[in-house]
């Protein structure tokens, strides 16, 4: 497999100035290779994008903190981002992929790491497979605080219920569960989507990634149009993140200024600013200072 890079080499400046202590609450770091190495079963194969330049685009856009997202190219093996959240001096949280058969003791080990969430992915271009049973039995054992953060597409949504139904800790669902945008607002897989939500009060969701969503591209005019009122709608359970180094894009790669400046068409007001990318993450990332 060929290395990729899948993010931009001089991203911009964003027009749009974050507040104080915003959190990028979805992105990941790829390696360095030598001190971590990929999974044997990754499907990609990054070039190094470790903790150094994940830190440097923070400054660079104006975020205080990371949550990382352990990206599938690492299988369950956490180290690169435990060894990123180490080097972030605090200002980094984590949500971790784990073998569902890990020991208590393994876990309590992540939370001490600054682990707060474990992720299941069900995308079969990600990962082989992703065994119901097992996922269920992990999550009912999770350390106190702990949620499962889920990234599925919208074709399977209804198939998922039953099992996501189970779990007992709130869900966190990755990119809104990848609706199609181009069918708006109130096009078929948002409303699914708010169903959904509607029928717990603790699943929360990322409005994340025009770049995969959107296919007329950046401005990306229809993701806005879309996510714009679900988030006024949810704006208690919502999060935002750059998705750094965008996983996977090859082409079109996105300009992580140009995402942010979809944050106040996202989420026009100071008030929906604060709670989108502080008050929110910090509840679930950093509750003992939120
Ligand atoms: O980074 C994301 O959220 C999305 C990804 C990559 C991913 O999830 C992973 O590698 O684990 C994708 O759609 O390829």
């Amino acid at each position: 497999m060929t290395r990729i890079t899948s993010w931009h080499s001089a991203p911009s400046k964003p027009l749009y100035t974050l507040p104080a202590g915003a959190i990028d609450a979805h992105c990941h770091v790829f390696g360095p290779m030598a001190d971590f190495p990929f999974s044997a079963k990754a499907k990609y194969l990054p070039q190094d994008a470790g903790p150094d330049k994940l830190f440097a685009l923070r400054d660079h856009l104006g975020f205080a903190r990371n949550v990382i997202v352990q990206a599938s190219c690492h299988g369950t093996d956490n180290s690169a981002t435990l060894d990123a959240i180490a080097k972030a001096n605090g200002k980094a949280r984590g949500v971790a992929v784990v073998n569902p058969a890990i020991s208590d003791a393994d876990l309590a080990a992540l939370h001490d790491g600054g682990i707060r969430g474990i992720r299941f992915n069900f995308l079969k271009r990600l990962v082989d497979d992703a065994p119901r049973d097992k996922f269920l039995d992990v999550a009912r054992r999770l350390p106190a605080g702990w949620h499962v953060v889920i990234y599925f597409e919208a074709d399977i949504l209804e198939e998922l219920r039953p099992f996501m139904d189970a779990i007992p800790v709130p869900l966190v669902i990755d990119h809104m569960g990848r609706p199609d945008v181009t069918q708006g607002p109130d096009g078929a897989d948002m409303k699914a989507f708010r169903a959904f939500l509607d029928s717990r009060d603790d699943i929360w969701f990322k409005a994340t990634c025009p770049d995969r969503l959107d296919p007329t591209g950046d401005p990306w005019n229809a993701f806005a149009d879309a996510v714009a009122p679900l988030v006024a709608d949810y704006q208690d359970r919502v999060l935002w993140g750059t998705d750094w180094p965008h996983p996977n894009m090859q082409d079109d790669i996105p300009d992580d200024g140009h995402l942010v400046d979809m944050i106040p068409r996202i989420a026009p007001t100071a008030e929906l600013q604060r709670k989108l990318l502080i008050d929110n993450p910090m509840r679930l990332y950093w509750p003992e200072e939120a």
